[in-house]
């Protein structure tokens, strides 16, 4: 948990990169190599996503990215592998992302036993309901795994509160209704939503969903303590496996877009008054 903290902590120039991809995407050595690029590019926090057949928030990138992984042979247990392999080569959090029934069928206990020991730091499960939290929270604290919680623009101020309070690592806000996938503009309440967080939570709050451009990236940056991209990279993944394309072009393109986006999340002027106690 504290490697998350830290994540957060260590740039006060600018705000957290949290790149998503998904694990086994088109293979798992594949998507390894993708996320070393991310993490060797600067990510802050890595999103390691679990791919699932049913994934009811995925939109269309994401979930074709899961299929790719499925149809490889994805099974659960590799995101805790992917976890072991990058932990010795990275102090970046890492935080695993999966719904919330292959949690249940693996095992809760095993499941957050086996992510300490691959080295995880955070779990997010965006369909975990906060009135059933409770247990889950219990069991991922027990193991010293932060459970992050999602917040959403529809969420009215009693429930932000009550997830805020009990928030771990961070505070994950969907910057916009619907499905995770690329937005041409951000909603005008998000800054205000993450400013609800802030009232009742001491950790950093990220906005994730929709963000696909550095100019987005950076608007977010001015109040947010970390921004998440998943569909904009993953799309990068899938356009140059549908074109056949080599890795070696795919990983310059996947480090060079997270390199901008790092750039633009540089906070000036008057934006640079860090959000971070
Ligand atoms: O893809 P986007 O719009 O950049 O948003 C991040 C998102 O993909 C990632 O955090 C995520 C993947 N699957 C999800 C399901 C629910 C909420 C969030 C997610």
């Amino acid at each position: 948990m504290e490697r998350l903290e830290r994540a957060f902590r260590k740039r006060v120039d600018r705000a957290a990169f949290i790149p998503f991809l998904n694990t086994g995407d088109p293979s798992f050595d594949r998507s390894l190599a993708f996320f070393r690029a991310v993490l060797r590019a600067g990510a802050d926090i890595l999103e390691i996503g679990a791919p699932y057949s049913d994934p009811l928030a995925d939109g269309p990138v994401i979930q074709a990215s899961a299929l790719r992984s499925l149809q490889a042979g994805f099974r659960l247990p590799q995101v805790f592998e992917a976890a072991s392999a990058l932990r010795p080569e990275t102090d970046a959090g890492l935080v695993l992302f999966t719904y919330i029934n292959p949690v249940l069928q693996y095992g809760l206990e095993r499941f957050f036993s086996d992510a300490r020991t691959a080295g995880a730091d955070g779990v997010v499960i965006p369909d975990l309901p906060f009135e059933e939290s409770d247990p889950v929270r219990a069991v991922a604290d027990s193991h010293g795994i932060a459970l992050i919680p999602l917040v959403a623009p529809t969420s009215g101020e009693d429930r932000i509160a009550g997830i805020c309070r009990q928030a771990r690592g961070f505070v994950y806000c969907v910057s916009s209704l619907g499905v995770t996938g690329e937005r041409a503009r951000m909603s005008a309440r998000l800054q205000e939503l993450v400013q609800t967080a802030r009232r009742y939570t001491e950790v950093p709050v990220a906005v994730g969903f929709g963000v696909s451009r550095p100019d987005q990236a950076h608007e977010i940056a001015g109040f947010a303590d970390g921004v998440i991209v998943g569909s904009a990279i993953v799309r990068r993944i899938g356009e140059a496996v549908a074109a056949g394309r080599g890795d070696e072009a795919l990983l310059a393109s996947v480090s060079g877009f997270a390199g901008a986006l790092i750039e633009a999340l540089h906070r000036t002027g008057a934006a640079a008054t860090p959000t971070l106690r």
